[in-house]
Formats: structure tokens, C-alpha cells, sequence
């Protein structure tokens, strides 16, 4: 991690916690990072709770002032209208939103979300004022198979075609390797590393050194408050999305604390 880019530590809920659990949750977070004296400047700290939530959500961010930042899990790629069961970017912006995670592999794979339904919904976000947090990552066979960087590079490319340098600076990627989400099997960080490292060259050489040298690429896949130190040790890996880890106050609360967590590597 590179100073000049702020780490992000932004914990998707995925489908858990009714807007009730998640008022406690942010709560229990605040008053844990509070108690723990974290510094914000040294990670920003987002949740991303179900679109149920974040009404609540954001009353008690303003109400108490909380540092603690959130965002959606998806956005719809149209601007309103007639389309059931959507939800448009100026929705999400209005409660304010600042991120929203735009093909995680769960939509990937569930919602047969393409490169190109997810380049729309990176775009639509943009245009809201909100930041996407573009996910990319490989499955098993192809992990197994050695090609994991060109089909990651290749995810880049089609997730971000057409966007300018400068919405690039409102982007962030997330590479979250598909095997090691949820399963407790975390990448190495060397895994990270290579993954994240190609992509900044990528967007070196698709747009320029300083949009590359600026973006912030977070890793994704069972990180915990224990492995956590060792992922960001890693120069090109800038904050993680977290799953299962960050329906925990404390665990999360650790993670966002990176800094101040002993690297248990070894390396
Ligand atoms: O998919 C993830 C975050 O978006 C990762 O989930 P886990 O941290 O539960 O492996």
C-alpha cells in the first residue's frame, strides 16, 4: 500500500441483517473503533449494507456524525422508470451513498451479470456521484488452469471500457478471486499482490501512471482481523471488501485497524 492512497476498508452484508440489526451493528462498530481510537485517515470504513438498510443507516451516520462511510450492493442500470424492483443510482445518491458495489461474483454468477451490464452500472454511478467498487476476480478452474490474470485483466477492460481518466479517479476494483470467497480458503498475499499489481499495469497502460498510481485496488475473499496485516503489506493492494468477517463489530473493527495488527505471516 502506497501512502498516497487512502486505505478502504468496505464490508459487504451481502443478504443478512434487517435494517433493525443493521442500526445495531454500525453502532457497536462506531463505539468499537471509537473505543480503539482509529484513526480515519489512516482507513476509511464503509459498510455496505441490503438496499433495506440504508435508509436507517444513514439516519444514524448523520444523527451521530459517524466517520463511518456506506454505500449499496448494486444499482440499476437504467435511470428509473418502468422496471420492477430496480433501484437507480439517484436513489442511492439521495440517501447518500457514496460507494456501491457494481459485479460482485455473486451477481456475476446468479444474476448473469456480463462486463457489459456491469460497465453500465459503473457508469450510471458515476454520473450519481457515487464511487463504484468494480469486483473482478477468477474461479477455481480457471485459478488452476494459470490464466487467472488475463481473465481478470480481461474483466478490467470490459468492467471499465470507455471511461475517462477522470472518472477512473472515482473507481475503485476490488479482486476478489472467486474460490476464496466464503470458503475460509484465503489468497496468499502474493496472490493479491500479483493480481492487483497487473491490474494497476493495466490501467496504467490503458489510461495513464498517475490514474494507475492513484486508483485503489482492494482485495476480497475471507480476510480477517489475522490475515489482514500481511494482505496490505502487500505495495498494490490498498483496503479489502469483506464478507463474513464484517457481520462482526469486533473482527471488522480489527480489519479496519490493519495498522495496528502484528503481520502473523511470517513474511
Ligand atoms: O465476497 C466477499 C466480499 O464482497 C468476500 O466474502 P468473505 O469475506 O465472506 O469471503
Amino acid at each position: 500500500m502506497t501512502s498516497a492512497r487512502k486505505p478502504l476498508m468496505a464490508g459487504n452484508w451481502k443478504s443478512n441483517l434487517n435494517h433493525q440489526e443493521a442500526v445495531v451493528l454500525v453502532q457497536k462498530l462506531a463505539w468499537t473503533l471509537q473505543d480503539k481510537k482509529h484513526d480515519f485517515d489512516k482507513a476509511e470504513v464503509v459498510v455496505i449494507p441490503p438496499f433495506t438498510d440504508i435508509r436507517s443507516v444513514q439516519t444514524l451516520v448523520d444523527g451521530d456524525h459517524l466517520a463511518i462511510g456506506y454505500g449499496a450492493q448494486d444499482v440499476s442500470e437504467h435511470d428509473g422508470g418502468a422496471y420492477t424492483g430496480e433501484i437507480s443510482a439517484a436513489m442511492l445518491s439521495k440517501l447518500g451513498c457514496s460507494y456501491v458495489v457494481v459485479g460482485h461474483s455473486e451477481r456475476r454468477e446468479h444474476h448473469a451479470e456480463t462486463d457489459a451490464v456491469v460497465n453500465v452500472k459503473a457508469t450510471k454511478a458515476l454520473a450519481a456521484g457515487i464511487s463504484p467498487i468494480v469486483c473482478v476476480g477468477e474461479g477455481l478452474e480457471v485459478r488452476q488452469a494459470g490464466d487467472h490474470v488475463a481473465y481478470t485483466l480481461e474483466q478490467v477492460d470490459g468492467s471499465l471500457a470507455g471511461l475517462t481518466a477522470e472518472q477512473l479517479a472515482d473507481v475503485v476494483i476490488a479482486y476478489e478471486p472467486v474460490w476464496a470467497i466464503g470458503t475460509g480458503e484465503v489468497a496468499t498475499p502474493e496472490d493479491a499482490q500479483e493480481v492487483c499489481a497487473a491490474i494497476r499495469g493495466r490501467v496504467e497502460e490503458t489510461w495513464s501512471s498517475e490514474v494507475a498510481s492513484a486508483l485503489r485496488i482492494l482485495y476480497g475473499g475471507s480476510v480477517k482481523a489475522a490475515n489482514i496485516a500481511a494482505i496490505m503489506a502487500k505495495s498494490d493492494v490498498d483496503g479489502a471488501l469483506v464478507g463474513g468477517a464484517s457481520l462482526q463489530p469486533e473482527e471488522f473493527a480489527g480489519i479496519a485497524r490493519f495498522y495496528a495488527m502484528p503481520d502473523l505471516s511470517g513474511a
